[in-house]
């Protein structure tokens, strides 16, 4: 349900590197600021305590099983409850302690300081050839893919949860506004080549096609590790996929205001969801010819 329809969100592009108790402070200067600047809800970037680079995600990977073994989530915990914020915390590389499989993980903590919903990265990024630039990533070499769709109730509303290349996949979306969300955070780390050609233009097709507010929060650019972030946070609008508010490279504290009445304002004008013709275009199988 509900509870406060209009708000701040702070988005902090935070630099990130090789030191991980040097990120975790870093970041709670940042929510500070945020917070400062009247922000309730802040999102952090992908892999905020590690740079994003391969070889170092087991090193830096923590339980999140298990909250107090893991300083990353501790503090966000505790700045959470100190500010009384709620904090969508980026993503962090989770080493599972049963299976000792890692994943790209987002903790969500409410304001009294509880974790309140944990998204597994579903779609890794795995690229088939280079980039233009030479960027190269293949994330299923190390880490494993998250099965389940994240939508977190919160005192700013419905919000569902995902983490860079998921913002690539429409369904998701489409799933997080059937399930009530009102904005869809997405900490993300996207590279120079299809950062300045999608970043921008995915995240605004995802808000204008579910009529909802989406949320963008990446590493600033000379971040550690050798791959070339391209920053750019941005918070998008229901209407027209309007920018309400977004950042260069650099590291940056964004506030923007967002207000979810925008939301009924654009759906009371064009009722997609009404007009949705899902016995025409039904997921079922994608690769069957219709009869
Ligand atoms: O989808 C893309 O182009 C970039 C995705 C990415 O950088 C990531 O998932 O970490």
């Amino acid at each position: 349900m509900t509870k406060i329809t209009k708000f701040k969100i702070g988005i902090c592009q935070l630099k990130v590197t090789i030191e991980k108790n040097a990120n975790i402070s870093q970041a709670r200067n940042l929510i500070h600021a945020a917070a400062e600047q009247g922000a309730n809800l802040i999102l952090l970037p992908e892999m905020w305590n590690c740079p994003y680079s391969a070889d170092l995600f087991a090193e830096f990977a923590e339980n999140l099983n298990d909250i107090n073994s893991s300083p990353s989530s501790l503090m966000l915990s505790e700045v959470a409850y100190s500010l009384g914020v709620t904090i969508i915390g980026g993503s962090i590389p989770e080493r599972d302690a049963s299976s000792g499989r890692l994943y790209n993980t987002c903790c969500v903590f409410g304001s009294n300081g509880e974790l309140k919903a944990k998204h597994r990265k579903i779609h890794l990024f795995d690229m088939g050839k280079p980039l233009p630039g030479d960027v190269h990533f293949k994330e299923s070499d190390t880490f494993s893919a998250g099965e389940k769709p994240t939508v977190v109730e919160t005192d700013f509303g419905c919000i569902g949860i995902g983490i860079c290349h998921d913002l690539r996949f429409p369904e998701l979306a489409i799933l997080y506004r059937a399930r009530g969300a009102h904005l869809i955070c997405y900490p993300g780390a996207f590279n120079m080549s299809t950062g300045e050609a999608l970043w921008e233009l995915e995240q605004r097709t995802r808000a204008v096609d579910n009529q909802l507010y989406a949320a963008t929060c990446s590493p600033c650019r000379d971040s550690a590790g050798s791959y070339m972030i391209w920053g750019h946070s941005t918070v998008v609008g229901p209407q027209m996929g309007e920018i309400i508010g977004t950042t260069g490279h650099e590291e940056t504290v964004l506030i923007a205001e967002i207000d979810y009445a925008k939301i009924q304002l654009t759906r009371d004008s064009f009722s997609l969801e009404n007009q949705r013709r899902d016995n025409v275009y039904r997921f079922i199988d994608l690769h069957q010819e219709s009869p």
